[in-house]
């Protein structure tokens, strides 16, 4: 099974990624959770707005599906401002990077999505121009070659990064602000559940709702994605309601847990705890041993794993705890010091 075909997969392809946009907030109002990000873009937006200037840039990271996209596009509906978007590995020279900059309206908002996949030639590019809206250009080559400044107009940049790990310090030093999301709590990923039946039309009970929430990997497209399935299902299985028990019952269909876990957590976790006796173990063995990418483990697999306390990162490499083998219906190894359990003061 490939990234690609995992039914919690946060990329969404063709007819999902058009419904993913019918269900993407406009508003602030409308972006559900992540609390601490909401009040403070309020608080910058507004101050911004009432300068009638440029907000600053903006730099957001954090696991895919957790919304990035959806606030750069509320950021710049927010700031009433035109809204451009591209993609690091997308602009390839320097000049793709200086066509759509020179093309911008005052205050606009640049979206470049992955923008840790930028080539150093455009990053350059990109330095003055953030810094002091102005871009070099070199035109023609060799000894003739010689290099002109153009002005650009105020513009906030909104960068969007799965890995804050992965940019240069002079690219993130450009940025005045910088948010990071985080996994979304049951209660938030219940609204947005409630949200989108209702936008989608989906008769959906309190049951079935929670049900989802606890199943969707603190994601909200993940949310989306298993609303739109237990919807199919509802349909050909029961009366098109989606009560607690025809939420469950597809989610078993699906093969997503109790936790929220697919084929691949599992293999990830079986790996890790049978393979390799509980770590510590690096993530290209761990990689080679499940046939994934090693993007695919530190992006999009191991980062809600970690996060509900299966497996750490250590600097030896990855660790199950005693979660992860309970898990597995296994004791927790105990006695030795590298044991994983001493980690947690013997808990488990
Ligand atoms: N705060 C939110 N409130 C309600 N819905 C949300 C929120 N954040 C995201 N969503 C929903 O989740 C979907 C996925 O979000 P989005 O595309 O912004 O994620 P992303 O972080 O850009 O992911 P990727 O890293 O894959 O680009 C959106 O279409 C939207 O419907
Ligand atoms: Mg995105």
């Amino acid at each position: 099974m490939t990234e690609s075909e995992r039914l919690i997969d946060p990329d969404a392809r063709g007819d999902d990624a058009r419904i993913d946009r019918a269900l993407r907030p406009k508003g602030l109002a409308e972006y559900i959770g992540q609390p601490a990000v909401r009040e403070q873009m309020e608080i910058f937006v507004s101050a911004a707005r009432a300068r009638g200037e440029a907000l600053d840039h903006v730099l957001i990271f954090g696991p895919p599906g957790l919304g990035k996209t959806t606030l750069a596009h509320v950021i710049a509906n927010e700031m009433q401002v035109g809204f451009r978007q591209t993609s690091g590995p997308v602009l390839e020279r320097p000049g793709d990077l200086a066509a759509l900059l020179t093309n911008l309206e005052p205050n606009d908002v640049l979206f470049i999505d992955e923008i840790h996949r930028l080539a150093p030639v455009v990053e350059e590019v990109l330095y003055p121009a953030l810094e002091d809206y102005q871009i070099d250009i070199v035109i023609g080559e060799g000894p003739a070659a010689r290099s002109i400044k153009l002005d650009l107009p105020p513009f906030t940049l909104v960068g969007a990064t799965t890995r804050a790990g992965a940019l240069t310090s002079p690219l993130r030093d450009r940025f005045g602000i910088v948010q990071r999301l985080e996994f979304y709590s049951q209660a938030d990923l219940g609204t947005i559940v409630g949200r989108s039946a209702a936008i989608l039309g989906v008769e959906i009970a309190e049951g079935g709702t929670a049900e989802l929430a606890r199943r969707a990997r603190g994601t909200p497209r993940v949310a989306n994605r298993l609303l739109r399935r237990v919807r199919d299902y509802a349909e050909v299985k029961a009366d098109g309601r989606v009560s607690e028990a025809v939420a469950a019952r597809a989610m078993d269909m699906l093969k997503v847990d109790d936790n929220g876990f697919d084929v691949m957590d599992r293999k990830l976790l079986g790996a890790l705890v049978e393979t390799f006796e509980g770590g510590p173990v690096g993530v290209d063995s761990l990689a080679a041993a499940i046939g994934e990418a090693r993007e695919t483990i530190e992006d999009v697999i191991e980062p809600y794993l970690i996060q509900q306390g299966f497996m750490m990162r250590t600097p030896r490499g990855r660790v199950a705890t005693p979660t992860a083998y309970r898990y597995h219906g296994l004791p927790a190894p105990g006695g030795g010091p590298d044991a994983p359990a001493d980690l947690f003061n013997g808990d488990g």
